[in-house]
């Protein structure tokens, strides 16, 4: 078992320099043992060795990027033996003495820590940091304009530094493990003239030629993001990396550690596991080496040489240079370009292989990685189920180092021996993306096939770096009703699982090795900008309420249902309401999947009514509305479907439906994610749903009457094929045109059936074509008991709506208890 080690280190409150005597003796009780959640590794690379937990942001900074090889703990003891004398040399030693005998004995004070405190403590490091870089660039474009000012002074872009950005150029050019032209940060070339000087980058990265991004990317310096990949990043305008991001990058980089980490939904943990992944294969091929990402440790009686597994002669990687890859895929995939016979392809690496629960996210998780890949010559490829299986052949033909894969398919053509895939249990890199998701009992199976592949061989398991990242990977459930109940008496015979234990049960279960623990989940598990509600309605006047919204509130909504055939209900009557709905489930055809997740994606109106199939991972920007058209069946599910919306710091809301059939369900969610107040519920005008309820009961006639039509066209179908095959001549089913026809009651009544559905359609047609809404109205709705009022403009959005309801509500409730005081 191997457990998430809570460790002790010391350390000083500030590192304020103890100049003199007295601050020297008063050092004492300037430490303080700070409790680390995550495990202390010893790492042969980065020379960081204790510092890998939680606080290693804390610890870090641009300066440990340089840090020689030399332990920390060393370093810091030389600082102070330095700064302190004699005494203080003892004193650091003693202190440090009593915090490994305290590490020893730490384990079971591991539950005093105050887990949120220390997330605080890390955002608003985070946040100090952010802010510092701002400051940083606003005293740049001040020093800008400054120049610009002073009238025919010639400026250099070296001479619009400022202070920072020079202390930060001294910093990375004395950076030992990674040298200069991996993090250089260039200036424009010479030749430009001193005008366009002025308006040239002041942070651009190595070998800039089409990088037009003006981005500053301090803010990434330090965390060790190769170039190239830095390059990508800024012409995607990502000017700073995500907490998530900044949390993990100097770790998995310089670490190589493995990482287990939980953020909230659309917090950037595909970038999280991406850019670790691909700066290591870099670096993998820099050395042409096939594998061994680091150091196995050295186990008792084996050969370290071995266990190192330099590459021989022999074993030297084949791949060309980037330059030669780009007429294959460039950084793309699914190139079909014939690379068949291309004996070095066959040679090729696997260096990493990304698991995802569904195809959708494989497909969006290749899409990131390929954007992030662009100047690295690293190829992806996606291999999952529901495509033709010998296109996904002739993909792995052409040895892709990356493959992001579904497990079902992955494993089927494991089993059938193709050749790249064989490598598996070779690859430096594991993902395992929605982690909990994939490892849920009675899924996934093959997944626990591929494991016992890639951990068969343990020498090989150790050289492996694993990612494991998920929104609720640290979300753990109460005990089930029928457990509680049997559990009477004193002791009691069921306990609900511990955050902990469910990591070191993941641990196990994946065979990772001593991961960093990234938890930066918030207690509510979901994003901080999602506004949430719920919206109370008897089940059959769900439709009605669906329609308000999406007619009352345009924008890219998506509808969750707990079934299939819900989903495609839905489908239909939206679509007889003229409102354009995409299905998405899991008995569609995969092409139908993808490319109605495309137009969704290309619709600013767009309507996604979808099973939990889209509830993870899918990064569709700008997502407005999020409905859970019933109670979802898991917590986590709740968390996911709502994630698809206030994404990358957007805002967004998510309404769930209830009928009283659900309450039970809502309170074990509301449990669960340990709220301690009601979801606020969302106002509706009952003065519109009138003409809501006329359009939508329409609509269901309709379908009624088409589907109707469609039996009659049937049946008639049946029998004139039947006739036709006897040889029989039956009034009126053989000839429709036959003077008889009239006679025949079949085709009497589809003539009456199509009649009826024309008119129910025209009706239908010029109602949708009045609008419901006027311009401006006000509205009263109960809350809590009592009737507030909300005056709503047309263009009011939901997320709007809805706060200024919360406002009402808080209101209303403050007026209340001052009735009640005052009474
Ligand atoms: N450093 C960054 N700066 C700006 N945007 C970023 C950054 N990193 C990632 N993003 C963007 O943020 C969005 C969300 O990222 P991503 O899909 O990785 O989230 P996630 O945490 O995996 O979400 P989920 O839990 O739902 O899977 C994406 O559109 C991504 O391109």
């Amino acid at each position: 078992m191997v457990a998430p080690k809570a460790a002790k280190v010391a350390k000083t409150a500030k590192k304020a320099p103890a100049k003199d005597n007295k601050e020297s003796e008063n050092k004492k009780e300037s430490w303080q043992k700070v409790k680390i959640k995550g495990h202390v590794i010893s790492d042969d690379f980065g020379g960081y060795e204790g510092l890998i937990g939680l606080e290693v942001l804390k610890e870090y900074d641009s300066a440990m990027v340089k840090s020689t090889n030399k332990p920390l703990k060393r370093e810091r003891r030389e600082r102070e033996t330095k700064t302190k004398g004699k005494k203080g040399k003892q004193q650091v030693r003693k202190d440090e003495d009593s915090s490994e005998e305290e590490e020893s004995s730490s384990e079971s004070e591991e539950d005093e820590v105050e887990v949120s405190s220390k997330k605080a403590r890390l955002a608003e490091l985070h946040a100090q940091r952010l802010q510092k870089q701002r400051e940083k660039r606003e005293q740049r474009k001040e020093a800008r304009k400054q120049q610009k000012k002073g009238k025919g002074k010639e400026t250099t872009p070296k001479e619009l530094k400022t202070e920072a950005e020079k202390k930060e150029e001294t910093d990375s050019s004395s950076n030992e493990d990674y040298s200069s032209d991996r993090f250089s940060l260039i200036r424009p070339p010479a030749s430009i003239s001193s005008d366009e000087e002025e308006e040239a980058p002041q942070l651009v990265s190595a070998s800039t030629e089409g990088f037009t991004s003006t981005e500053d990317l301090s803010s990434w310096h330090g965390l060790g993001v190769p170039q190239p990949i830095l390059r990508a990043l800024a012409e995607k305008g990502f000017r700073e990396p995500t907490q998530i991001q900044a949390m993990t990058l100097p770790a998995a980089i310089h670490g190589k550690k493995d990482i287990l980490g939980a953020a909230e939904t659309g917090s950037g943990k595909t970038l999280a596991f991406g850019i670790p992944m691909l700066a290591g294969i870099m670096d993998l091929k820099e050395r042409n080496a096939k594998h061994g990402i680091r150091k196995a440790p050295k186990v008792k009686g084996e050969d370290s040489q071995k266990s190192e597994e330099p590459p021989r002669d022999d074993e030297h990687e084949l791949t060309p240079p980037p330059e030669e890859l780009d007429h294959v895929s460039g950084a793309s995939d699914e190139d079909d370009s014939d690379l068949e016979n291309h004996s070095a392809s066959r040679e090729r690496p696997l260096y990493a292989l990304v698991l995802t629960p569904t195809r959708e996210l494989a497909v969006q998780v290749k899409n990131h990685l390929v954007a992030a890949a662009k100047y690295t010559g690293i190829r992806v490829a996606t291999i999952f189920g529901g495509l033709a299986v010998a296109k996904q052949e002739r993909v792995l033909r052409q040895g892709p180092e990356i493959v992001v894969a579904t497990p079902g398919r992955l494993w089927e053509l494991y089993c059938q021996g193709n050749h790249h895939l064989s490598k598996i249990n070779d690859v430096s890199f594991l993902v395992i993306d929605e982690t909990d998701r994939m490892v849920e009992k009675g899924h996934f199976e093959e997944l626990r096939s591929l494991l016992k592949v890639l951990n068969g061989d343990e020498q090989k398991k150790q050289l492996r770096q694993n990612f494991v990242f998920s929104a609720t990977l640290t979300l753990v459930h109460d005990l089930p009703d029928h457990m509680q109940k049997r559990n009477v008496g004193k002791k009691p015979k069921f306990v609900k699982q511990t955050v902990d234990q469910k990591i070191e049960s993941l641990i196990e279960e994946l065979g990772i090795m001593q991961p960093k623990i990234v938890d930066i989940t918030s207690s509510q598990q979901t994003a901080q900008n999602l506004t949430e509600s719920r919206l109370l309605c008897p089940l059959d006047q769900k439709d009605n309420h669906l329609y308000y919204f999406i007619q009352r509130h345009p924008g890219r909504t998506i509808v969750f249902c707990n079934s299939i055939d819900c989903v495609k209900r839905l489908a239909t009557l939206f679509g007889l309401l003229d409102c354009n709905p995409l299905p998405l489930h899991a008995n569609m055809i995969q092409k139908q999947r993808l490319k109605n997740l495309e137009r969704f994606r290309d619709s600013p109106t767009g309507l996604l009514i979808a099973t939990d199939v889209a509830a993870r991972g899918l990064d569709i920007p700008n997502v407005e509305h999020v409905i859970h058209y019933q109670v979802p069946r898991t917590s986590e599910n709740y968390v996911h479907r709502s994630g698809r919306t206030a994404r990358a710091n957007k805002h967004g809301i998510t309404v769930m439906f209830m009928e009283p059939g659900e309450v039970k369900s809502y309170v074990k969610l509301y449990k669960t994610l340990q709220r301690t107040e009601d979801l606020p519920l969302f106002p509706i005008s009952e003065r519109y749903l009138s003409a809501v309820r006329e359009r939508v009961n329409l609509a269901r006639d309709l379908d009624r009457e088409e589907l109707k039509l469609k039996r009659t066209q049937s049946e008639l179908g049946w029998m004139k094929k039947h006739a036709e095959e006897m040889d029989m001549i039956i009034d009126g089913y053989n000839d429709e045109s036959g003077s008889d026809q009239d006679e025949d009651p079949f085709i009497i009544e589809r003539r009456r059936n199509r009649q009826h559905v024309e008119s129910v359609r025209a009706q239908l047609h010029a109602l949708l074509a009045q609008p419901i809404f006027p311009k401006g109205f006000s509205f009263k709705y109960p809350t809590n008991g009592q009737v507030s009022e909300l005056s709503q403009t047309q263009s009011q959005s939901a997320v709007e709506t809805m706060k200024a309801a919360i406002e009402d509500q808080k209101l209303a409730k403050q007026q209340r208890n001052k009735r009640k005081r005052n009474a």
